[in-house]
């Protein structure tokens, strides 16, 4: 019988089938035995077989954080494992008290262990497992250090600009020490020049998307030998992604025989953790100790955001959306459009994100910026927008799912799905570009434009990410 499991990429769906299951009969011989061709529950049901769960080492599960000896701060957490330099920058920077993943995540990451980071948007994933690259990297070798793996180009640029932030020198230490460099690999650069920079001088530090990177690895350019760390970021995107998953797998079996390896897998969504981290030790993408830091895991969605929606009718829309933003006079706020069928961009029509963004110019009135980020924009104009949304001042930001998974704007309050996402882990990625200031109290908005047939999907969102969605107007 064919493993259906094992050639397909993972977290397919958060919807279960309902076919009954089949009686489990395991041996304790037997360590992957029945997945062959049962239903996602089923699996599910069988990761809490304590026979399978035996199989996990106990100490993989879970981690439960040990709140009696919390640090205060970021520089006790990380004292002794991150450069002196490197933690005043973070100081310098305003991090100065560990976030609950920081706190649960840095003293396994020191520890050489594998690890899965899964905690909600907006908790500060990135700078914890930074802080791990950081303590890992020596400036004095030349060699490709660290590795970090992330699902889009904006994303990479943004990860890259954190990570120079941190590397940058004191003046004091601007003689004395041998830089730290960063290098983006990211689809659509300029891969000549990447290239031989690799050659060389090979930067300590690379944040790639996997396009680019398959291909400095297919020509030998870029060796996974000398990197002490591997991060992937957006994991669970990753792996549902056609496009993405083949290469990914590639590279975590190419990185699974290297020696010193540490590996890192961050995501605030990871839809049947259990048989991922199940996976992780069986592929050898992890070692057999990997820790899963699951930080929330009875509140995936942050407890800052409110829920509400709006019903109207089809043709309504763009009004209703025009008097939401009048009432809520958001000074900065993203909204979120479906993306262009194949269809509708054969026949020569105007996208959704555009029509809709020529609709708020022609009648909005007030005095952000509004600006435009979609998939079919060129790379060019899409970094421009951004760029632009991070100056500062106020921004409408009509986006499509592009923008959903890991973009760091925090000033952003109101988040508004004009279309409705297609999954829940979509929504909770939507929702969680807001919310983003770690030790803020303000409430941020999350409102749905929804038609009355609409809202039993809400409701599963609703019910699958446990959070609760008020009827508005
Ligand atoms: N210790 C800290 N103190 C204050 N702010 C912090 C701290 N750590 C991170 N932040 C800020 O929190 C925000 C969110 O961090 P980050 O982008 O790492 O979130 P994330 O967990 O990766 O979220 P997502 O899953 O959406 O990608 C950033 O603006 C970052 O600067």
């Amino acid at each position: 019988m064919a493993c259906l499991y094992a050639t397909q990429p993972y977290f397919l769906s958060w919807t279960f089938s309902v076919q009954p299951s089949p009686p489990h009969r395991l041996s304790p011989n037997c360590t992957r035995p029945l997945f062959l061709s049962y239903t996602n529950r089923t699996v599910n049901s069988l990761f809490g077989h304590k026979l399978l769960r035996a199989s996990i080492s106990s100490s993989c599960l879970s981690h439960e954080a040990d709140t009696t000896n919390r640090s205060s701060t970021l520089r006790e957490l990380c004292e002794g494992h991150v450069p002196d330099h490197v933690l005043r920058r973070v100081e310098e920077v305003g991090y100065i008290v560990p976030t609950n993943v920081q706190q649960q995540a840095l003293p396994i990451l020191f520890s050489g262990r594998d690890c899965i980071l899964h905690a909600q948007t907006g908790s500060g994933k990135t700078l914890a497992y930074l802080l791990l690259v950081y303590s890992l990297i020596n400036t004095q070798r030349s060699a490709v250090q660290a590795l970090i793996v992330v699902p889009t180009r904006e994303l990479g640029m943004q990860v890259t600009k954190v990570a120079r932030v941190l590397a940058a020198k004191p003046e004091d230490l601007q003689l004395e020490m041998k830089s730290c460099t960063v290098m983006a690999l990211l689809d659509g650069g300029t891969l000549r020049r990447h290239k031989n920079w690799l050659k060389a001088e090979p930067p300590t530090i690379v944040v790639a998307t996997l396009g680019s990177l398959c291909q400095m690895v297919e020509k030998q350019i870029f060796k996974l030998e000398t990197l002490r760390v591997l991060i992937i970021d957006e994991v669970d995107f990753m792996f549902n992604s056609s496009k993405q998953v083949g290469s990914l797998r590639k590279l975590l079996t190419s990185y699974s025989s290297s020696n010193h390896r540490q590996t890192i897998f961050a995501s605030a969504s990871i839809p049947q953790h259990r048989r991922f981290l199940y996976d992780c030790i069986q592929q050898k993408w992890t070692k057999a100790d990997v820790v899963h830091v699951h930080v929330n895991p009875i509140e995936p969605m942050p407890s800052s955001l409110h829920h509400r929606f709006v019903i109207c009718g089809k043709k309504e829309r763009h009004t209703a959306l025009l008097s939401l933003l009048q009432s809520d006079a958001p000074q900065c706020a993203i909204i979120f459009v479906g993306v262009q069928s194949e269809k509708s961009k054969k026949a020569g029509d105007a996208s959704p994100a555009t029509l809709l963004i020529n609709f708020l110019k022609a009648s909005h009135m007030g005095c952000s910026d509004i600006l435009l980020l979609e998939e079919d924009m060129n790379l060019n104009q899409r970094a421009a927008s951004l760029s632009e949304v991070r100056q500062g001042g106020g921004y409408l930001l009509v986006a499509t799912d592009i923008a959903a998974r890991g973009v760091d704007l925090p000033e952003t309050t109101h988040i508004y799905n004009f279309d409705l996402p297609k999954d829940a882990v979509c929504y909770l990625h939507r929702a969680g570009r807001t919310g983003r200031k770690p030790f803020s109290d303000t409430k941020c908005i999350v409102t749905s434009v929804i038609r009355s047939e609409e809202r039993f999907v809400l409701q599963r969102f609703e019910n699958e990410l446990m959070f609760h969605c008020d009827k508005f107007m």
